[in-house]
């Protein structure tokens, strides 16, 4: 029987076809709720009664809101039926006079164009934008309406699977974005921006997200602009921040400081856009409702996790920006990490976002910080390959000649709680490698006693299971089991059980902007990083960091399109480990 849990209109997952496929529902967005319930006039940003409606104080609901708050507090898994669900969030008298204003600040950018307008086209296609939505880009660049249209529609694609009326719907979309160019740093500008807002807003309930999609630099200067002269008078203003936030401990807690002299720390959404990635959000699932692995998720079955993140390009026409943060800061610090976290953290109390945001914290408190014995930093080099060259990262004419910023790195961490003490966390991550993948890896001790261990030979490796979460491309989770070869003999083989997402879901994977928007527009914080984690995961770095570039650690160079340091492999054999994404039967 099909558990219903649909977000949007258009989101019944079907399993080859059919409602076969059952998914969690994630705790009720009590902002959604809140939304409906016109709050009394705030002043500014900081004081958005939204937020203490969040925090629980909210006007006691209609008999028709009750139900799915009940539910939320009740902490329950399944949550709404899709009809409920439709029924909550279908536009009610209330909800028809709210509206939510979307402003892009660094529209004219890269993010902008390859992200964020295709994810906002994409939940307008799937009906889960509110029916009263806007979109403004905002940026210096001078663009009139027409101009942002054209640019936005060049970067609209359909899904796959869903194609009638796309371009009817991408006209629609477009009617509906508009741009206000403005210098960032200009409360006027930001003053003109919030008149359009409120000629579109028509007397609505203002609601209004802004997404700094912007150098971090301009960050503070955007949000007291936009703070002083732009945030909504009677809903709720909330704030989306790109990575990075901050490159150590201290300028990271700058940031945060700064920020917060105009936000609420619950207004700020900083997105890590793996955390949207849906094999990522899958990791919980699997492990917390699957008998069969939450009893193993341990030291004292778990021999080793794998967090591979590769691409096969280098950072062509982003040195400069990669530059100044190199691949530790880039991937690992933030998106590695927190898969790290998610993988490992105990069983929250509920799905709600405070409770698994908790549990990630502890996990990230109770790790090492980093050593640079435990670490292998690289830097791709020119190669020659079937008659191209492709250039050495320090070619690259944004890149300071001589850089010794790491495009690769290899690193052993450790976790010293009870449940995984010992068990060595292994990151690597590179640029210009030989294949684009991003994967967690899970390699399971030995069997005591192996029954079968002669028809192993020495290679007891071959005998262990592994089980893969690949993240992209080619969304799959498999587990490599030891079975018989069939016949009369007694040979053994090791094969995959698969769970390849393409031949069991028909519907297209959302991009993860999509679902990290969504959740912003709703309220829902769960896939957002609070500042108590950054805090974490910069303490956690920020020592290595200030040693790699202090003695200035010279990256062992690898050929571009190759498989990466050599290094790599001595840090991983000094903990037993091999790498699973370079084991014969993965590269075959
Ligand atoms: N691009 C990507 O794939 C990713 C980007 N990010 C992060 O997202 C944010 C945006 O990235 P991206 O779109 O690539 O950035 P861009 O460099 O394209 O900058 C976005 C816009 O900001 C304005 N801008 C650029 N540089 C400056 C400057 N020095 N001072 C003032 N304004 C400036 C420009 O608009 P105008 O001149 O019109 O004002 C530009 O169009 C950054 O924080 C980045 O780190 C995170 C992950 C991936
Ligand atoms: O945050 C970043 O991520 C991208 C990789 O994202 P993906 O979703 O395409 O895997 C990476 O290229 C970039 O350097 C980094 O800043």
């Amino acid at each position: 029987m099909a558990l219903s849990a649909a977000r949007c209109p258009a989101d019944s997952l079907a399993a080859g076809g059919s409602l076969r496929s059952s998914a969690f529902l994630r705790p009720f967005p009590r902002s959604v709720l809140a939304a409906r319930v016109a709050p009394p006039p705030s002043r500014n940003w900081s004081l958005a009664v939204v937020c203490k409606q969040e925090a629980g104080t909210a006007p006691v609901p209609s008999t028709k809101e009750a139900a799915p708050s009940t539910k939320v507090e009740n902490g329950g898994l399944f949550g709404l039926s899709s009809e409920e669900f439709r029924d909550v969030i279908s536009p009610d008298a209330n909800e028809r006079e709210s509206t939510v204003s979307i402003t892009v600040v660094g529209a004219s950018g890269d993010l902008a164009k390859k992200k964020i307008f295709p994810a906002l086209f994409a939940l307008y296609y799937e009906d889960c934008l509110p029916k009263h939505f806007t979109i403004f880009g905002y940026a210096r660049s001078k663009m009139t309406d027409a101009e942002l249209r054209t640019m936005v529609s060049r970067t609209l694609t359909c899904r796959i699977d869903k194609r009638e009326n796309c371009n009817e719907k991408m006209e629609q979309f477009l009617k509906r974005c508009f741009y206000h160019s403005g210098q960032y740093d200009s409360e006027d500008n930001f003053a003109e921006l919030d008149k359009k807002l409120r000629e579109h807003e028509a007397g609505r309930l203002s609601n209004r997200l802004f997404y700094l999609s912007i150098p971090p630099n301009i960050f503070i200067e955007v949000v007291k602009s936009a703070s002083n002269s732009a945030s909504s008078k009677n809903g709720w203003t909330r704030v989306i921040v790109e990575k990075p936030f901050g490159r150590d401990s201290d300028s990271s807690a700058a940031l945060t400081n700064g920020l917060k002299q105009y936000l609420e720390e619950d207004q700020i959404f900083r997105i890590d856009h793996y955390l949207g990635k849906e094999l990522v959000e899958n990791l919980s699932i699997l492990r917390f409702s699957n008998l069969v692995f939450e009893p193993l998720w341990s030291r004292q079955y778990i021999r080793n996790v794998q967090l591979i993140f590769s691409e096969d390009f280098g950072t062509e026409g982003r040195g400069g920006y990669f530059d100044s943060y190199g691949i530790i800061r880039d991937i690992m610090q933030n998106h590695l990490l927190q898969i790290l976290a998610l993988f490992a953290m105990e069983t929250p109390v509920s799905l709600d976002a405070e409770d698994i945001r908790n549990e990630k914290v502890k996990v990230l408190r109770s790790m090492r910080p980093l050593q640079l014995e435990d670490v292998v930093v690289g830097q791709y080099k020119s190669h020659t390959k079937g008659g191209v060259k492709y250039p050495g990262y320090t070619d690259d004419k944004t890149v300071p000649s001589g850089s010794l910023t790491p495009t690769f790195a290899a690193a052993a961490l450790f976790i010293d709680n009870a449940r995984w003490d010992g068990v060595p966390f292994l990151m690597k991550a590179g640029k210009a490698l030989h294949t684009k993948r991003a994967e967690i890896r899970v390699q399971f001790r030995h069997v005591p006693g192996n029954l079968y261990k002669r028809t192993f030979g020495t290679d007891l490796d071959r005998a262990t299971n592994e089980l893969v979460i690949r993240v992209q491309p080619d969304e799959a989770i498999y587990l490599k089991i030891n079975n018989k070869i069939p016949g009369l003999g007694m040979r053994l083989d090791r094969s995959n059980l698969n769970l390849l997402y393409s031949s069991r879901y028909s519907k297209e994977i959302p991009d993860a902007y999509e679902r990290l928007l969504l959740d912003a527009i709703e309220g829902e914080r769960r896939l957002f990083i609070r500042s108590d984690e950054l805090d974490a995961a910069w303490e956690l770095f920020t020592p290595l960091l200030k040693e790699l570039e202090e003695k200035k650690i010279a990256p062992e160079l690898y050929p571009y399109g190759s498989r990466g340091p050599v290094g790599a492999h001595y840090l991983a054999a000094k903990y037993n480990v091999r790498w699973g994404d370079l084991s014969a039967s993965e590269t075959a």
